[in-house]
């Protein structure tokens, strides 16, 4: 997003006069359909968000700038898809073209050709009418407040507009002298959406997502009904005042059926609009997302979830998050039983559960994929327990790899793969505090290559390299599983023996050094074979040290004994 960190709040804007889905208060504040609609789908993903206002034409540009991170009410059209990406359409529109009372030559657009058609400049409507092959006489205005004052007022012959911008318009400004002539106008549909900068991923899913979860929680079909439902019925209002003035008394028995009948279709028909708009978010959201019953029961999924989860659509529907086959863990690789799940909790709880991390085992990959979970548990009105919970399902996979990796190399060396100096510390630290507490004994090795520094300069540095490795796999071959090496140096060593009493240690270590003396290095890249020989030197505790730090530089006074008795040898404490 641009140049903003992820709990910024969202940088929008609403246009000034697009009413009702974004209009501009008299204090100043952005508000309509659409502004809330973002905002409510930003909150439902825990984002704040912005509203400044401007003219639209001004606006896009600052979306297409980068200026701002998303814009809450763009119509899709072609010229767009190359300035910003778009979320799911959030509603679908007709425009309508609107006339003075009793203009009644107009049945199609085409009977428009000629006359003046008033559109918002820049608008969608304008882009349709130069499609449409109208290039002269439309006229352009700064908002369409102006247009319907012009047409009101004789000064234009029409406007093309979306049909309930249009209705809110002529009553908010009380025209009385305005109908529509073609309703709904079917050529011109605009699918309204979110717009983010173009490529702005991250948020394009945010919103989606936000989308989804508002629809799915009934704050959209709220919003809808405040914004949107008057409208509706002011039409139908229209429809019946026309009728009845027209003298046609004898048919408002008919009329009142059909409208009977009529808002029964519609309710039907907005459920039903509702319900596919649903689907068609849930299956297009890129996280995986998938609803529980109370009683545990998995209901629904999209792909995106089957993919991450790497099960098919029947062996997710109808199970329960005690089923055998989830097998969830925890960051420090625990098992989360069945009823701790995220998804459970939130439905115990009845408050949403954000940003669980949780491993899943992948069947089909055979590998653990990492989640961020999301767990919004849903309610009935007036009920206080959720009778479902909307689960999203985000892949971390990538960034848990990466975050692994980084935890090895901050405690590996990377020659030979051994632990580093401060991870070895770290660990004597706590084996020692176990030898203590357990009076069991601990032994360590310090070990030093002898002439070293000649086998660089002879054969070079890379070889050198070689070596070093070489006496690694050699150190791992000759210890047991219990023991453990470090790189404690250059070309020193160290070598952890837990519950390894003196003798026993020493005598590892006399075996050690005979067998590399005895064992010249071949297999080297530059062919050659090189005798190594090393010192050790071998402290073990409680004997000669009381601390970790004590058995390390015992072990290393030990080991500079060796050299001093000339080397390939081991010395004590
Ligand atoms: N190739 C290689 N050489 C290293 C590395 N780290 C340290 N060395 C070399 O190890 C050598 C250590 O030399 P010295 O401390 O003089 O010890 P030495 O030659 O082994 O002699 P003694 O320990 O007294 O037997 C130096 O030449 C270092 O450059 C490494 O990662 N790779």
């Amino acid at each position: 997003m641009t140049g903003t960190a992820e709990s910024d709040p969202v940088k929008s804007a609403s246009e000034l006069d697009y009413p009702p889905f974004s209009i501009v208060l008299e204090d100043g504040r952005a508000d309509g359909f659409s502004v809330e609609l973002m905002r409510a789908a930003l909150q439902a993903m825990n984002r704040d968000v912005t509203f400044k206002t401007g003219a639209w034409p001004v606006i896009k540009q600052e979306l297409e700038k980068g200026w701002l991170d998303a814009l809450p009410l763009v119509g899709r059209t072609p010229e767009r898809e190359a300035l910003f990406d778009f979320t799911i359409p959030y509603i679908s529109l007709y425009g309508a073209v609107f006339v003075r009372d009793g203009k009644h030559d107009i049945a199609n657009l085409q009977d428009l050709m000629g006359l003046s058609i008033g559109v918002l400049q820049g608008d969608n409507a304008e882009e349709f009418l130069h499609r449409e092959g109208f290039t002269e006489n439309i006229v352009a205005t700064k908002t369409y407040e102006e247009a319907f004052l012009m047409l009101a007022g004789g000064e234009i012959d029409s406007i093309v507009a979306q049909r309930l911008v249009g209705l809110t318009l002529i009553d908010k400004l009380g025209l009385k002298n305005i109908e529509t002539a073609i309703a709904p106008l079917t050529e011109f549909k605009q699918d309204f959406c979110f717009a983010v900068a173009d490529g702005d991923k991250e948020l394009l899913a945010l919103l989606n997502e936000g989308l989804s979860l508002i629809i799915a929680n009934g704050t959209y079909d709220h919003l809808r009904e405040k914004w949107l439902g008057i409208l509706d019925r002011k039409e139908d209002e229209r429809v019946l005042t026309l009728q009845i003035a027209t003298g046609a008394t004898t048919l408002l028995a008919l009329i009142v059926i059909g409208l009977f009948i009529y808002y029964h279709w519609r309710e039907h028909y907005n459920l039903k609009f509702n319900e596919e708009k649903f689907r068609t978010l849930f299956e297009n959201m890129a996280q995986g997302a998938f609803f529980q019953r109370v009683d545990g029961v998995l209901i629904d999924i999209n792909s995106a979830g089957l993919k991450l989860l790497g099960v098919t659509y029947d062996q997710f529907i109808g199970k329960t998050s005690m089923d055998p086959q989830w097998r969830v863990i925890r960051e420090d690789g625990t098992t989360i039983p069945g009823d701790q799940h995220p998804s459970m909790q939130a439905l115990l709880t009845g408050k949403p559960v954000r940003g669980a991390i949780v491993g899943v085992y992948h069947s089909r990959e055979k590998r653990t994929v990492w989640l961020n979970i999301t767990a919004i548990p849903q309610f009935k009105p007036e009920q206080d327990r959720p009778y479902q919970v909307f689960v999203t399902m985000h892949d971390i996979s990538k960034r848990k790899q990466t975050e692994e990796t980084l935890k090895q190399q901050a405690i590996h060396d990377p020659l030979t793969g051994l632990y580093n100096r401060s991870e070895l510390e770290r660990r004597l630290e706590e084996e020692a505090q176990r030898s203590i507490r357990y009076n069991h004994e601990l032994s360590l090795f310090m070990i030093d290559i002898d002439h070293f520094k000649q086998i660089n300069d002879q054969y070079g540095h890379p070889t050198g390299d070689q070596v070093l490795r070489q006496l690694t796999s050699f150190i791992d071959r000759n210890v047991r599983k219990t023991d453990y090496a470090a790189r404690y140096g250059g070309e020193e060593f160290v070598i952890v023996l837990p519950e390894t009493p003196f003798p026993k240690a020493l005598e590892l270590a006399e075996r050690l050094c005979r067998q590399i003396a005895g064992t010249p290095l071949s297999s080297l890249e530059n062919g050659k074979t090189i005798n190594l020989t090393i010192s050790i030197g071998v402290a073990t505790m409680p004997e000669h040290a009381k601390s970790w730090g004590d058995l390390l530089s015992t072990a290393d006074t030990a080991l500079y004994a060796a050299k001093r008795a000339g080397r390939n040898q081991v010395m004590s404490a």
